[in-house]
């Protein structure tokens, strides 16, 4: 199965405010339609790995490869269209423009990478409302929406670009148990009928547990 995300040999140091090494020799593949998760205490290290991963941050020594290109060392214009492009975010908290139609706010990430139409990119924005069953609020303001529904439109918007893979910190720590449950099961169908893969940091055993993989962090290095 063809590999869409690489870390070989992945260092970082915080240099202040004193030296400490925080991810300590991290290699790991992630294969096309898989569901990782990465668990580990608070401090251990994996929001500055996600960092590093969704190409945010460029100070580590080691090599990364998205769909096996090196993108280690790539100038920051180059990074932010390979990002754009293949990785989809979904964090803790959305993010969405609040002022902006749950519509527009879809959108955005398209209108930003400028490869089609706005006609095309309405009706793209349009299928993954359907996908995520939220087409009826395409014309809400999100600041008008739930905590639930606005994490399905952050996932419609991570979805619009049609990336390699979705990145989530904490996706469903802000969600009640039936919304979090919702949007596992988003993402274990995005895995099992489209073969996106999934990287999700998450402190909730449960949502763990039922991923293909999960990747253990200690002290800043993989433990299993
Ligand atoms: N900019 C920074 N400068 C120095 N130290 C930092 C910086 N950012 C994070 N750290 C430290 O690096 C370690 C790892 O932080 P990180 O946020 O990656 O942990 P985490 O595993 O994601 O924690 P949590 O589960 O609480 O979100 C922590 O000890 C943290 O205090």
């Amino acid at each position: 199965m063809s590999i869409v995300l690489e870390a070989r040999h992945i260092n970082k140091y915080f240099k202040k405010p004193v030296l400490f090494h925080v991810l300590k020799d991290i290699n790991f593949q992630i294969k096309k339609g898989e569901f990782a998760s990465i668990m580990g205490k608070s401090g251990c290290g994996k929001s500055t790995l996600l960092y590093i991963l969704s190409t945010m941050d460029t100070d580590y020594e080691g090599e990364l490869f998205l769909n096996n290109q090196l993108i280690t060392n790539q100038s920051s214009e180059h990074l932010s269209v390979l990002r754009n492009k293949h990785i989809g975010f979904v964090f803790q908290f959305h993010y969405l423009l609040s002022e902006f139609t749950v519509f527009e706010n879809v959108m955005l990430p398209a209108k930003k990478l400028g490869e089609k139409s706005l006609q095309e990119i309405e009706y793209d924005a349009y299928e993954k409302l359907k996908k995520l069953n939220i087409e009826h609020l395409a014309q809400k303001r999100a600041s008008r929406i739930s905590g639930g529904e606005k994490q399905r439109v952050a996932i419609a918007r991570a979805l619009i670009n049609n990336p390699s893979i979705i990145m989530g910190d904490e996706p469903t720590g802000n969600l009640d148990s039936y919304n979090a449950e919702n949007v596992f099961n988003i993402f274990k169908q995005l895995t099992d009928e489209q073969g996106l893969s999934l990287l999700i940091v998450t402190h909730d055993e449960d949502f763990a547990n039922k991923t293909h993989r999960i990747i253990q962090m200690a002290d800043g290095e993989i433990v299993v």
